[in-house]
């Protein structure tokens, strides 16, 4: 029996894959760094792991205040119980004047006030204790009080046996206490440097962050400029030969007339050109050879103008061109070379006029036009001359 046959109703293991596929590469499609909720999801896990940091550095600082508080609060107790207890020796002696006199040059009354001002000591030490270890080592040092306690109440001698196991005990604690100040130490060092870490990370995600998002930014905006500078320059140029469309020259004619003015070049003049017969071309050969035909012709005109001549295509099979600084006459005698040169595979009629700097394109247009009427009526194929 084939072992790789599904049950009825079993899909195989790869159709499984399949959804699963799927679904991941859903998900990470879903995950667009560049995209706006990304941006926004990004900020707020930095502001939110900002405000954790800082909550979290806060409670790190109040617990080593604390425990800062509190291992001097023992140090200086413990201090006060060594120097208290360099009196006990006065109450191995056993003639009880020279154990008083002894105790009142140490500020003390009594046996007992000595003894209550160790307890009260010890006290103090317990309560701020929280290590196990030196609980240990109180809870041996009051026994040993309770025993001196006992000896100094029955007004008996205090033997040194006993005042050798509490001095044993208290250098005990002592080395306890230090051992335990230096391991909070370390442990105060390790949060420290923690908390460094931690912030360190947070300030490189939060400059790394703020880059990345001018970096992007910084991009979005180039892209937009680049759209915008071929959205404009679409509006303005005829996409079949690539030169400037109707709207292009008129705004491009303005500019050019204002630049005219401000150089003072009064002379200047406007050629529009005419391909005669154009639909009888279409007609004959299609629209395609007409469309290639009328590239050509831009590409005639592009070579025989000057670099400052403004040239465009301003109709179906219409031409203009403002030359600047040319009089109609020189301008004619330019269209005139093209239209009987070689390069010329179609003929033309143009009519051209001087500029009228004071009133403006649109006026030198109508006087260009009825010239071209003229040529056009004069049988094509010529141009004619208006003066403005
Ligand atoms: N192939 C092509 N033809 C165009 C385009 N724009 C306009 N035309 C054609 O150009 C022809 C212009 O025809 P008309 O206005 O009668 O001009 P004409 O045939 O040249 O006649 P005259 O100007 O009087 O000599 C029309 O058939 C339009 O379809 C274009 O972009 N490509």
């Amino acid at each position: 029996m084939n072992s790789e046959a599904s049950e009825p109703g079993v899909q195989n293991t790869p159709a499984d894959e399949k959804p699963r596929a799927g679904l991941r590469t859903r998900l990470l499609s879903t995950i667009n760094p560049f995209s706006e909720k990304t941006i926004r999801v990004l900020w707020v896990a930095l502001c939110a792991s900002l405000a954790c940091v800082a909550v979290f550095n806060f409670y790190q600082t109040q617990q080593i205040q604390q425990d800062m508080v509190k291992r001097r609060l023992m140090e200086v107790s413990l201090q006060d119980l060594i120097v208290q207890s360099t009196a006990l020796r006065h109450l191995d002696n056993a003639r009880s004047y020279e154990t008083k006199l002894g105790l009142e040059t140490r500020g003390y009354g009594s046996p007992q006030e000595l003894i209550n001002q160790l307890a009260a000591r010890l006290a103090v030490i317990e309560a701020i204790n929280e290590q196990p270890e030196l609980l240990e080592r109180t809870q041996a040092l009051r026994q040993q009080l309770v025993r001196i306690d006992n000896a100094a109440n029955n007004n008996r001698q205090i033997n040194f046996s006993v005042m050798d196991e509490w001095f044993v005990e208290l250098s005990l604690l002592n080395t306890a206490i230090k051992q335990n100040a230096s391991a909070s130490d370390d442990k105060m060092k390790t949060l420290q440097r923690n908390n460094l870490i931690l912030t360190l990370m947070v300030l490189f995600l939060s400059v790394g962050y703020v880059s990345w998002t001018m970096w992007l930014q910084s991009k979005v905006r180039q892209k937009f400029a680049a759209e915008l500078f071929y959205l404009r320059n679409q509006a303005r140029t005829d996409s079949l030969t690539g030169l400037l469309n109707r709207r292009g020259w008129q705004n491009s004619t303005d500019s050019y007339l204002r630049k005219m003015q401000r150089q003072s070049q009064l002379q200047g003049s406007v050629a529009i050109i005419d391909i005669d017969y154009f639909k009888q071309y279409n007609d004959t050969y299609g629209h395609e050879a007409g469309d290639a035909r009328l590239r050509e012709f831009a590409e005639t005109l592009k070579a025989n103008f000057r670099p400052g001549d403004l040239i465009a295509r301003i109709g179906g099979e219409e031409f203009a061109v403002l030359l600047p600084n040319c009089t109609s006459e020189d301008a004619q005698r330019i269209v005139d070379r093209i239209r009987m040169g070689s390069q010329t595979q179609v003929g033309f009629s143009a009519g051209i006029c001087d500029v009228a700097l004071n009133e403006g394109i649109e006026r030198t247009m109508a006087i260009a036009d009825q010239a071209l009427y003229q040529a056009k009526n004069k049988g094509r194929n010529r141009s004619c001359l208006a003066k403005a």
